[in-house]
């Protein structure tokens, strides 16, 4: 069996470039946002994301996080404005979170790692399809959104009650009429810059689109994130936690912002 890519000791971001010498590459993600250096764009649209919660499919434990996934043969969900030109479909949200409170985000700002982050993954549909717009410099959109420790969110309640049945690796179960536009803070302002997958294959197709306001997670919430196994069953235990890549390098990069 190949010794896959994780966020271990012997197999995590810092190994990646072995199989994956992308990961050294120009527009890698993700990155620390320096906001006194984000450039605000008044050309920059106001993100449009309309969601059908009738087309969410199912929740999966693949491994690496949790996701729901998306029926994405019609512009039911979609995002368009913002930075980008066109439609793109959404295909599948995620989580990236900590083993503790203080670190858990991918993307940080001035420094700050949140407690965990939200990725909506979306693809541009002038491709026929996600994996061929995965190879395209303009092929992805992800929308990132960071949690902070507050009050119960209920929204993230939902995905949260269904976690106990997908404790293990390659585990699923069917999440059908949810609507992620419940995880969005009220203001859409956001930072945006060209970038990459933040796991193997690590391509670098990605228009990041991070919004500046955050949304809320109990400490009991976060909790029952950190309850998810990295393992398959009948394996050890491993804690599904710490699944998140540390910010890369600018390399001469532009971040720009939606708002003064
Ligand atoms: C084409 O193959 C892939 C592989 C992995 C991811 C998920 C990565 S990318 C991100 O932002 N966060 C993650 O964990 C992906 O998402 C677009 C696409
Ligand atoms: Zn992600």
């Amino acid at each position: 069996m190949p010794h896959d890519w994780g966020y271990g000791a012997d197999n995590g971001p810092d190994t990646w470039h072995e199989k994956f010498p992308i990961a050294n590459g120009p527009r890698q993600s993700p990155i620390d946002i320096v906001t006194g250096e984000a450039r605000y764009d008044p050309e920059l649209r106001p993100l449009t994301l309309r969601y059908d919660p009738s087309v969410s499919l199912d929740i999966i434990n693949n491994g690496h996080s949790v996701q729901v996934t998306f029926s994405d043969d019609k512009d039911a969900s979609t995002l368009t404005g913002g930075p980008i030109t066109g439609t793109y479909r959404l295909k599948q949200f995620h989580f990236h979170w900590g083993s503790s409170d203080d670190k858990g985000s991918e993307h940080t700002v001035d420094g700050k790692l949140y407690p965990a982050e939200l990725h909506l993954v979306h693809w541009n549909t002038t491709y026929p399809n996600f994996g061929e717009a995965a190879s395209k410099s303009d092929g992805l959109a992800v929308v990132g959104v960071f949690l902070e420790i507050g009050a119960a969110n209920p929204q993230l309640q939902k995905v949260i009650d269904v976690l106990d049945a997908i404790k293990a690796k390659a585990t699923q179960t069917s999440f059908a009429d949810f609507d992620p536009t419940t995880l969005l803070p009220n203001t859409l302002d956001y930072w945006t810059y060209d970038g990459s997958l933040t796991t193997p294959p690590l391509l670098e197709s990605v228009t990041w689109i991070v919004c500046k306001k955050s949304i809320s997670a109990s400490p009991a919430q976060m909790e029952k994130f950190r309850s998810l196994l990295f393992s398959v069953e009948g394996e050890p235990e491993c804690q599904m936690v710490d699944n998140y890549r540390p910010p890369q390098p600018l390399k001469g990069r532009e971040v720009r912002s939606s708002s003064k």
